[in-house]
């Protein structure tokens, strides 16, 4: 497997939480290619957080408890190196983004500057990477609002603008849109999208199948610590199994399974809505017994 070009690397990890029965990890390998977006999906429980730690170096850093196997980010054994290392090599979005202010500051301008003064840039310099980020993560106007009177949309987009403006090569994002609205989903996913495109690598939990079928370069699937399927969106979406082991496949595959049952034919294996759309639109038919084309929009 391209290990020479993974920029994270997981090898047999075995891990047990401290005064627990039984591994959370059972065996993960997993190896994700510098500049691409891999996804961890799989059903409550599957040990998706928990990887994030790993890969994060918070197990077994913070968390102790029983590990064996390697976590390597960069080419570094994360479990050799330190907090320093770790945090400018390894960005982290916290599932809750109230965890991860800093508690200590007033705006969230200030908020933005906390990480790069503890990392001794410049105040001119800070203030330029401040501003270039509030304006990429649409948080212009609420540049000095208290960080803890924002929405929770509006605390996930500065906890994703204080990993953009610390520029570490690796980003680590635990379910950054469970509790936001259809419209913040978006503006988070463009935002990751963008971290992807300018060269980062991306490790996200995400439970929105259509988003990740539309941004992942590969999925893993996690089932009772074990990774029981990997690939690219189109293996993984289109794999009866992955169903099987508890996750939701993507609203257009779901939609594709519906109209087939009812001897509609669905060329090829449509992972969007738009790919779905124009799937039927191409028919010979032009998808005439399919009614009209935005019938199959997304609800
Ligand atoms: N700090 C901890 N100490 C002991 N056990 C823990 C700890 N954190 C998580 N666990 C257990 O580890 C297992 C995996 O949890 P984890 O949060 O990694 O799963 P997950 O796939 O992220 O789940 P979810 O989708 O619900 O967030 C669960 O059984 C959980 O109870």
């Amino acid at each position: 497997m391209g290990a020479v070009s993974a920029a994270v690397e997981v090898t047999d990890l075995v891990y047990t939480y401290p005064g627990a029965d039984e591994p959370v990890l059972r065996g993960v390998s997993l190896a994700v290619p510098a500049g691409t977006l891999c996804a961890v999906v799989g059903p409550n429980g599957a040990g998706k957080t928990t990887l994030c730690h790993a890969i994060r170096g918070f197990v077994p850093h913070f968390y102790k408890g029983e590990l064996s196997g390697t976590v390597r980010v960069g080419g570094q054994d994360v479990a050799a190196a330190d907090e320093d290392e770790l945090a400018r090599g390894i960005g982290y979005v916290f599932q809750n983004p109230f965890t991860q202010m800093s508690g200590i500051t007033d705006t969230v301008f200030d908020e933005l500057a906390f990480g790069l003064g503890n990392l001794g840039v410049p105040p001119t310099e800070t203030r330029e990477r401040v501003e270039e980020a509030l304006v990429r993560a649409g948080l212009a106007d609420l540049r000095d609002r208290h960080p803890f009177q924002l929405s929770g949309g509006q605390q996930q987009r500065v906890a994703l603008a204080a990993v953009l403006i610390m520029e570490q090569p690796v980003l680590v994002i635990d379910e950054p849109t469970s509790q936001l609205d259809p419209r913040s989903t978006e503006d988070v996913f463009a935002l990751v999208a963008a971290m992807k495109e300018a060269g980062r690598t991306v490790v996200l939990v995400e439970h929105k199948m259509s988003l990740v079928a539309e941004h992942a370069d590969q999925v893993v699937v996690l089932d009772g610590g074990e990774v029981v399927l990997a690939g690219t969106p189109q293996e993984v979406f289109t794999d009866p199994r992955t169903a099987a082991h508890g996750t939701l496949l993507p609203e257009a595959v779901r939609l594709a399974g519906a109209l087939r049952e009812r001897g509609i034919d669905v060329p090829g294996a449509p992972l969007t809505v738009g790919a779905l759309a124009a799937a039927l639109g191409a028919r010979d038919d032009g998808g005439a017994d399919v009614g009209p084309a935005g019938a199959a929009g997304e609800a």
